[in-house]
């Protein structure tokens, strides 16, 4: 790692892709912080291209790099928004030398997220299925308000996306699920309902519903909705920039400098926990 005066070193994995290029953006505008490497897989039609142009910027200097050069590569934090192979790939690479990584990619099994704890007991690792402020601080109003409502309140988590999302329900959507369903005691995998259609019978006191809407450019929207008897709590989030989780990520680069291997979230990051 650097010293206090030297800038963070960052390389960006997945850069030509939705979140690369405004992670590109956001790092430009960030002291203290330096685009060094930017990667894409290796048969991507990116490579070669200027990591600054892709984004929409004057040149940068930083061309797109196949991440099959990513071990050989000069950087300190990776941040990876790509998809669950190829983050565990990238996390595994960056493990073998004790590089720092902030991951935001969503959509990893249980199988995937136990080999990402793996690879956080040899390098420091931020993984956080939401970036924004707001909705860390929104899974902390979740836990208070399933606390205080308890069981007379059925929960329902509604989360809608631009149409190119390719898993579901969001990150962001389980990990309220998994908020709302440790403060009251349940395991989410026992009372999680994935969408519902026909003859469903009423509805399990104990279940945690999720309902999934795809379509157009909507950046990410989350709602989780406590409906009892004769009153209905909504705490909903809108993200209407990739910014938001672009600047979270690029906080959590910062953060992770100098700090011992181990899994950290955006919870650690904002002091939230
Ligand atoms: N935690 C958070 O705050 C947020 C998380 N996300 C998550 O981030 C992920 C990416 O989202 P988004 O940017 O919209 O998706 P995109 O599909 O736009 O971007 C992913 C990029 O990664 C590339 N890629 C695939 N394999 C590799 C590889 N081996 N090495 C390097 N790059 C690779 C893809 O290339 P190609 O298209 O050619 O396959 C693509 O350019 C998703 O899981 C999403 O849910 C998104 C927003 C916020
Ligand atoms: O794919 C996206 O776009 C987003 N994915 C994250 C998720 O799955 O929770 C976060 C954000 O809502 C945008």
């Amino acid at each position: 790692m650097t010293d206090a005066n030297t800038p963070l070193r960052i390389a960006i994995a997945g850069a030509a892709g939705r979140m690369g290029r405004t992670l590109i953006a956001a790092c430009a505008e960030q002291p203290g912080l330096m685009l060094t490497a930017a990667f894409e897989h290796a048969g991507s039609g990116a490579l070669g291209l200027d990591a600054g142009v892709l984004a929409g910027l004057p040149a940068n200097g930083v061309a797109i790099a196949g991440d099959d050069t990513l071990a050989a590569t000069l950087f300190d934090v990776l941040i990876d928004f790509t998809g669950p192979a190829a983050t565990l790939a990238h996390a595994a690479a960056c493990a073998a030398s004790g590089r720092a990584l902030v991951i935001g990619t969503t959509g990893l099994d249980a199988t995937q997220k136990a080999e990402l704890t793996a690879a956080a007991a040899r390098t420091p690792i931020v993984f956080a299925p939401n970036m924004s402020v707001g909705v860390n601080l929104c899974f902390a109003l979740l836990a208070t308000a399933a606390r205080v409502l308890g069981d007379d309140f059925d929960v329902e988590i509604i989360e809608a996306h631009h149409r190119h999302k390719v898993d579901a329900p969001s990150g962001t959507a389980l990990r309220m699920g998994e908020v709302v369903a440790q403060a009251l005691g349940r395991d989410l995998r026992q009372c999680a309902v994935y969408g519902r259609e026909g003859q469903t019978g009423a509805r399990p006191r104990d279940a945690i519903g999720f309902a999934t809407v795809r379509g157009g450019d909507i950046v990410g929207d989350h709602t989780v909705l406590f409906a009892g008897d004769g009153e209905r709590i909504e705490i909903t989030h809108k993200a209407s920039s990739r910014l938001t989780f672009a600047r979270g990520a690029l906080r959590a680069a910062a953060w992770l400098k100098n700090r011992p291997s181990g899994l950290y979230d955006m919870q650690d990051v904002l002091g939230l926990r």
